[in-house]
């Protein structure tokens, strides 16, 4: 049978990953001492990047590995940490939401076989 994860009514994707951006930008600055996302920030581009890598080799290997639940929890600790990376280049959310809008209804495979060829 197939595992399903019944959806909180509050966690609308927008909505959730608006407010994360917001909290994001928020902590930012606080004391790296009690803040993850302000010691992320403190540590720069580089160790957010790493991260950041860390966490989708993660999410790989819950997707090959694991069970839904352990996919769950790595895919939000990938979110969470690409929002961290986004806010630190100050790229807003909306940004790649709109982009993602502008890519609406383009098949990835007609986008790519229409690329100009070397
Ligand atoms: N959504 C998250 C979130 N998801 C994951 N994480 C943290 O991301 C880390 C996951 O990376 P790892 O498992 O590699 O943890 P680690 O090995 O301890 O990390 P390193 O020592 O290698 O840096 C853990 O410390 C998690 O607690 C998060 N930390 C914070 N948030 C959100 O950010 C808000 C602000 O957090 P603070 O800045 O800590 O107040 C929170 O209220 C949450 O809404």
């Amino acid at each position: 049978m197939a595992w399903r994860i019944m959806t909180s009514p509050q966690s609308q994707s927008g909505d959730t990953l608006s407010r994360l951006e917001a909290t994001i930008a928020a902590r930012r600055a606080a004391d790296p001492e009690t803040s993850y996302v302000a010691k992320l920030n403190a540590s720069g581009l580089g160790k957010m990047s790493q991260k950041l890598g860390e966490e989708a080799t993660e999410t790989i290997i819950a997707a090959l590995a694991q069970g839904p639940r352990e996919l769950i929890g790595e895919a939000a600790d990938l979110l969470f940490h690409l929002m961290v990376l986004l806010g630190a280049r100050g790229v807003p959310l909306a940004d790649v939401l709109a982009e993602l809008d502008r890519r609406e209804g383009v098949s990835g495979i007609a986008e790519k076989a229409s690329r100009p060829k070397d």
